[in-house]
This record gives C-alpha cells, structure tokens and sequence, in this order.
C-alpha cells in the first residue's frame, strides 16, 4: 500500500524561485510556471454551434530541461455554469537551446500530438511536427498553439486546428489568470 503522507524526494515544482531551482534552459518559459485558470470560447466550421469552456492549466518542472503540462477544461452554458467535462491533456515540453520548444502532448480522445515551435519570455508558439492517432480517434491533420503572457498574470492561448478534412482554421481563444490573482470561471 502506498503511504500517502510519503514525499517523493523530487517533487514537481511550480514556483520558478523556489526549490529545486528551474533549470537554465528552461529561463524563456519560467514566467509560465504555476497554475492559470481562465475561460475561453471555441468554434470550428463543422460544430453546429460555438461553445465557452472554462479550463485550469499547471505547468511544472522538476529542475531537468523540461516543463510538465497537464490541461483540463469544462464545458459552460449561457449563465458561466459547467455544463460538462471538456478536453483533458497532458504532456512534456522539452526545451532545448536558444528557445526552441518540442512539445508531446496526448489526449484521452486517442490524440497525441507532437509539436515544434519557439519560446521567448513572452510567447511560446507551437506547430505540429506529427500527430498520431488510435484507431477511433477522429482525424487530425495539424494544429497550432500561441501561448501568450500579455502580463505576469495573464496568458492568453489561442490554438488553430486542421481536422475531419478542414484546414487549418481557429478552433480556441482562452484568456487564464494566474491561480491566486482574479479567477473568473
Ligand atoms: C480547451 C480545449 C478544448 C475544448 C474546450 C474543445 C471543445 C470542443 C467541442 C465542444 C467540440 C464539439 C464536440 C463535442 O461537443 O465534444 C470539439 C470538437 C473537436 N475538437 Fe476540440 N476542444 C478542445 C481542444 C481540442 C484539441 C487540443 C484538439 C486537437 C488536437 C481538438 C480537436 C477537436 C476535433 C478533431 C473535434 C471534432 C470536430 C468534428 O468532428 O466536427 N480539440 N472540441
């Protein structure tokens, strides 16, 4: 039986003064540790209607040249209420010198994505490398990712999506706040 009261000797860490210390490789993407909460909207040319979601999004690192990416959203209806479970993803950005980002990022829907892209201090821009797909998942060709931090608080996230025999087109605009600044679901 596992103790929950155990610590792991190296935990994750969300906090890009703390312990351990972030390593240097990851300095263009510390302003993204912790924990952002948001709301956004979403579309795409075969949906019949457009959706807002709310989402919570942790990025943290374990002092080796990698963030850990874990990213879970809800559905809401017209009053802001959760309406029912959205995406859910996971994954690891791999730094590597001058900014470059490569990103695995898989998701229960059978999706698993692998992109490339670039980092500074402000933005981090992300596009697809491959993508594979189980079985049943639906078809997607490529996405893009822009996440930026338009204040320490703030990350605006806006991810374009070329699927079921689409181009690549708007699929998701989020706005989150830090965890602990104003949250508004
Ligand atoms: C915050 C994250 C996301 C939200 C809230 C969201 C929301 C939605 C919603 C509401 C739908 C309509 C079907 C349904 O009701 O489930 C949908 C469809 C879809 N989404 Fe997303 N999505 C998100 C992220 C993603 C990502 C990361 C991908 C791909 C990498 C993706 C790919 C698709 C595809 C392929 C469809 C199906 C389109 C169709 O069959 O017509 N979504 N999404």
């Amino acid at each position: 039986m596992s103790d929950p009261t155990r610590q792991l000797p190296y935990p994750d860490a969300l906090d890009p003064d703390g312990l351990p210390a972030p390593h240097p490789l990851l300095a263009p993407v510390a302003g993204l540790l912790g924990t952002w909460a948001g709301r956004g909207s979403g579309e795409y040319p075969t949906l019949a209607e457009d959706f807002t979601y709310a989402q919570e999004v942790t990025f943290s690192h374990d002092g080796r040249p990698f963030l850990a990416y874990e990213a879970r959203a809800w559905l809401l209806d017209a009053d802001g209420a959760p309406l029912r479970p959205a995406a859910r993803e996971s994954g690891w950005w791999r730094l590597q010198p001058e900014g470059r980002v490569e990103a695995l990022i898989t998701q229960p829907t059978g999706i698993a994505e692998m992109l490339v892209g670039r980092a500074d201090s402000q933005a981090v821009d992300l596009a697809t490398h491959q993508v594979a797909l189980t079985p049943t998942a639906k078809e997607v060709d490529a996405t893009r990712r822009r996440y930026t931090l338009t204040d320490a608080d703030t990350l605006d996230f806006v991810h374009d999506l070329a699927a079921v025999g689409r181009p690549l087109q708007h699929h998701l605009s989020a706005r989150l706040r830090r965890a602990g600044t104003s949250v508004v679901w």
